[in-house]
């Protein structure tokens, strides 16, 4: 199994490139489902979660080609087999994502219940809830979604569908569905992330009339086909945050290419107050910290607000930080993994239900530390490089999923880092 060998203790420097969000890329690849068309995506990022989404659609009938410069080419056109099998969606909660869509143009879909994950329970009844609402029958059985129209439908109905609570990938689910639904569906309570308007974007490409993307209210007009395109994958913000946050952390200096600080606010606003300076420049992001941070408090919420996926990278910000300060997850119950493996490092973090409370300041010294989910592994990897000595993170398949590349950008960045299989 591989790890990461750290040797702490470097500041940052140079300039890194930003990839291809995941969390914009696994719907978009979900997105070319819809069409019978050829869907060609740009700026793809070469992570384990997107091979995992090309092995799901392949199964499908689906054929999906990728060059060495990020561009994915597919072609729904003879899909034959609209499931989602267990093995291969155990390991990636946004293979949830490829029930809206074979719903929409099949009538039916048979997608498994995405696999456990160490953040929180993650059910998927708002998305089953939504899909109802636009008249899909959805039965759970032996761990599967099976998903039908009723007797005599040819298409999903237009709804107004108002979620309990606000859910990206669901938001995503809905207007996939009701891109090629019949009349108005109405999406209230929507997530508004960056991943969300770029899917709108690259759908009303393919075809799709929706308006609203970006805000709490999304109005979509289904059509009865929708045709193929061509699109780019939006810079990944939590990539670029982590970035800002290892840079920041160690007291460096960087530019982030492609990097989008407009998706990026309550994360620079937070970095701004603790004292490291982050500027827009063309074509990306500038940060430079001298070191001797003061520790931010902040709070996880949906976008605009500061995100859950940065939670645990700021945390390992924090450390190094001076003074108190306190961390509080909103969106997932069990997201603190990382705090007891920040102490084997040497961290004082208390936690008490979804807060976690961090005294900066205290010296870190490197340590064997396990990976427990993705951006729990890119905290690791933060307080590694400013530990003294070795730090070996362990698991880093959790890291592998999200990041493209990570050691490599980070060793061009200066890092004393390798990748070691044991
Ligand atoms: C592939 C992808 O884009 N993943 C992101 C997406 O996950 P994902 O879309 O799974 O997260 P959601 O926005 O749906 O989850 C928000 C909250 O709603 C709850 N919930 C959600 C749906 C549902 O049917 N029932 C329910 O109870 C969840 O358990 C969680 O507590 O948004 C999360 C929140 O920004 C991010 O951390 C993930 O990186
Ligand atoms: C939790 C995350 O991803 P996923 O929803 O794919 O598990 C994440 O990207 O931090």
């Amino acid at each position: 199994m591989d790890k990461l060998l750290i040797r702490g203790g470097r500041p940052l420097h140079g300039e890194v490139l930003i990839s291809g969000a995941k969390n914009a890329a696994l719907p978009e690849l979900c997105a070319a489902l819809l069409s019978a068309q050829p869907v060609t995506l740009h700026n793809v990022p070469r992570l384990q979660d997107v091979a995992t989404m090309l092995k799901l659609i392949r199964n499908m009938g689906v054929t999906a080609e990728r060059d060495d410069n990020g561009t994915v080419t597919l072609n729904a056109g003879a899909l034959n087999n609209p499931e989602a099998p267990y093995e291969l969606v155990k390991t990636m909660r946004a293979s949830v994502l490829a029930l809206g869509p074979l719903l929409a143009r099949f009538g039916h879909a048979k997608v498994s219940l995405p696999g456990g994950c160490a953040i929180g329970s993650r059910p998927v009844d708002q998305h089953i809830k939504g899909l109802q609402a636009m008249g899909a029958v959805i039965t759970v059985e032996n761990g599967y979604m099976n998903a039908s129209l009723p007797e005599g439908w040819k298409r999903l109905k237009g709804a107004h569908i108002t979620t309990d609570m606000v859910t990206v990938t669901g938001t995503e689910n809905f207007l996939m569905a009701a891109a090629l639904a019949e009349g108005e569906t109405v999406l209230e309570n929507a997530a508004m992330e960056p991943e969300i308007t770029d899917l709108a974007e690259m759908l009303i490409k393919m075809g799709a009339r929706i308006s609203g993307h970006g805000t709490s209210r999304i109005t979509i007009e289904g059509v009865e086909a929708l045709h193929g395109c061509e699109h780019a994958v939006v810079a990944d913000r939590i990539e670029a945050g982590t970035f800002l946050c290892a840079v920041a952390a160690t007291g460096g200096e960087a530019f982030l290419r492609h990097g989008r600080a407009d998706h990026l606010s309550a994360v620079i606003d937070k970095l701004l107050e603790a004292g490291a300076q982050v500027q827009t420049e063309e074509g990306g992001i500038r940060v430079r910290s001298q070191g001797r941070l003061k520790a931010q408090s902040f709070r996880t919420t949906e976008y605009p607000g500061f995100p859950t996926d940065m939670q645990a990278q700021f945390m390992a910000l924090n450390l190094v930080a001076e003074g108190p300060s306190m961390v509080t997850e909103t969106i997932f119950e069990n997201r603190f993994m990382h705090v007891n493996e920040m102490m084997r490092l040497g961290a004082r973090i208390t936690t008490d239900g979804r807060v976690a409370t961090v005294e900066g300041g205290a010296p870190l010294s490197g340590a064997t530390v396990m990976a427990t989910d993705l951006r729990a592994s890119a905290s690791l990897v933060i307080a590694g490089l400013v530990a003294k000595g070795e730090t070996l993170v362990d698991r880093i398949y959790h890291l592998d999923r999200g990041y493209d590349r990570m050691e490599a950008k980070l060793r061009g960045l200066g890092a004393d880092i390798e990748r070691v299989s044991q």
